[in-house]
């Protein structure tokens, strides 16, 4: 299987260049940086010292060269090759996060014509815990959730898209409009917390790879789910998992949880 990688420069395309020369049944055949980017031209692997023989373009029509696409980027490099992916009729599996509203109604249009994974977080940990916070959420329904994340210095967007897609669960378990109940930040004269919210706090550090903890606090006891990345192995390994899948659907927007038969 032909894949092309969006992001490549990055932390993600680069653990995926590794992924990939590992994979028996894949192979890197396109590699997508950002258009004015230091590593156009150079091999796909020259951050990590891997020999690839694909060198890094910045032209969306290089993904004709592979079945599937995998972006790990920003919603602008999202929303640059999304077009071209629908123009070849080609699988995209999305692990960028930080996408807007209008971003995201672009991402639904074009599942209608090719399948399409949007995947906050694509190692299987993250996502049996989507389904462990659900069941919690119905179970404590009077609890009040907090979702504390923590990642690295260089990360762009916050809340993570993790935090906010275990918000999404949390809500929809309890029949909630998450737009509604999600207090995104707080500061300064708050007044006291308004019953059914769902809190957010992002903590930015380090390297910290990536660590995501859901609070259910009652009174008198406090349930916490938490998970920790400490590589990012599990997201490529995942990103692979969600690729080969994506080959053989219809069109249409898929979740992590379709690729590993977890029900919501
Ligand atoms: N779904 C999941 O499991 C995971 C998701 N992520 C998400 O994936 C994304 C990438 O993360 P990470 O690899 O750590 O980030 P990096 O910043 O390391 O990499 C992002 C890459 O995207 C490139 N880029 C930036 N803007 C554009 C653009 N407009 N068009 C094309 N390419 C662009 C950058 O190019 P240049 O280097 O030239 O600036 C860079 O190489 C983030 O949104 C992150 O939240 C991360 C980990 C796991
Ligand atoms: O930027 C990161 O690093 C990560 N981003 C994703 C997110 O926003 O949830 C997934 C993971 O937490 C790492």
């Amino acid at each position: 299987m032909k894949v092309a990688v969006s992001g490549i420069c990055g932390r993600m395309g680069q653990m995926l260049v590794k992924a990939l020369a590992a994979a028996k049944d894949m192979e890197l055949s396109a590699a997508l940086g950002r258009v004015g980017s230091a590593g156009v031209g150079k091999d796909a692997g020259a951050p990590s010292g891997i020999a690839t023989g694909v060198p890094v373009s910045d032209d969306p029509q290089e993904l004709r060269k592979a079945d599937v696409v995998i972006d790990f980027s920003r919603p602008e490099g999202t929303l640059a090759i999304l077009p071209e992916c629908v123009r070849l009729k080609k699988p995209v599996l999305i692990g960028t996060t930080g996408f807007d509203a209008a971003e995201k109604k672009a991402i639904e249009e074009a599942s209608r014509s090719i399948p399409v994974i949007l995947a906050p977080n694509t190692s299987v940990g993250v996502n049996a815990v989507f389904r462990l916070v659900s069941e919690a959420a119905r179970l404590l329904p009077d609890t009040d959730v907090e979702i504390v994340e923590m990642h690295h210095r260089n990360k762009v967007d916050a809340p993570s898209g993790t935090a906010l897609e275990m918000g999404r669960c949390i809500a929809r378990a309890r029949g909630q409009d998450f737009d509604e109940v999600a207090i995104l930040s707080r500061e300064g004269h708050t007044g006291p917390r308004k019953n059914g919210t769902i809190g957010f706090a992002a903590l930015r550090g380090g390297d910290v790879v990536g660590i995501h903890k859901v609070i259910f606090a009652g009174t008198g006891e406090r349930v916490e789910i938490s998970h920790h990345s400490t590589t990012r192995e599990g997201y490529a390994d995942g990103a692979l998992v969600g690729a080969r899948f994506l080959v053989n659907q219809a069109a249409g927007l898929y979740s992590m949880a379709d690729v590993l038969g977890i029900p919501r």
